[in-house]
């Protein structure tokens, strides 16, 4: 893989059961790059991030993500590859029976973090980088949508992944929600953490131009336009 690759497939088929939802994809990412990833409902988007989060395997062909080696990937490697991933879905997915705090803190207990103090200063460190940290003691639904969405972010920041891979992240959002989420993973990325965000928003793709990737037909472009 180049030096400052993140992602790297080469000639993957994508498969859901026996149905090939995608075949010989190519893609490159590197370090820091910020990504939009379109196509139509059902083209293979969610598909082609399944398979970079380890949750569907590769058929043919060979990808490194994070470098660990997809094709070759076990069972008991992928939490560690979570761990470097960091994943952002549509719906929020807090723990609504707990404060954000105590939502934080689940996840870096669950990731290995033993150290109260260190866990303390990582959260509060992860808050701060979405502009929440006043909101540390509050339950989910004491927040805003768009707020739940900073913190699923701020969520995924814990472990300092190399990429964030974002399903829809905005869309459950007003327009101007939207915007602040997307302003907020463009800073993540110049802070050299890749995202690949999954979007069928054309007012924020054309608001944050950057590199498009498109599922279509069965096939991934990776330098598409839109209309
Ligand atoms: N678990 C599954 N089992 C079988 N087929 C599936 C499964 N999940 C998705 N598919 C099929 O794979 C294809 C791609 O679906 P996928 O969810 O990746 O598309 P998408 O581009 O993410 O769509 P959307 O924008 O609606 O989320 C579709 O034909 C879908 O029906």
């Amino acid at each position: 893989m180049a030096e400052n690759a993140v992602i790297h497939l080469s000639n993957v088929d994508v498969f859901q059961q026996k149905h090939l939802v995608l075949s010989n994809v190519n893609l490159h990412v590197e370090k820091g790059e910020f990504v939009f990833l379109i196509g139509q409902t059902g083209s293979g988007k969610s598909s082609l991030l399944k398979i970079l989060y380890g949750d569907l395997h590769i058929g043919n062909g060979n990808g490194d993500i994070a470098g660990f080696d997809l094709k070759n990937l076990t069972e008991r490697q992928v939490p560690f590859l979570r761990r470097k991933l960091g994943v952002v879905f549509q719906d929020f997915q807090l723990l609504t029976d707990r404060t954000i705090e105590k939502n934080l803190e689940f996840v870096l207990k669950a990731t290995g973090w033993k150290d109260a103090k260190l866990i303390n200063e990582r959260i509060k460190d992860v808050l701060d980088k979405v502009g929440l940290r006043s909101k540390i003691k509050k339950m989910p639904h004491e927040i805003s949508g768009g707020e739940q969405q900073r913190i699923v972010i701020a969520r995924a920041l814990l472990n300092d992944p190399e990429i964030i891979l974002a399903d829809e992240p905005t869309g459950n959002l007003d327009p101007e929600t939207s915007s602040e989420i997307v302003t907020l993973l463009k800073q993540i990325s110049q802070n050299g953490t890749a995202v690949l965000m999954a979007t069928h928003d054309y007012h924020i793709i054309r608001t944050y131009p950057s590199r498009i990737i498109k599922c279509d037909n069965g096939i991934v472009h990776e330098d598409a336009q839109i209309a």
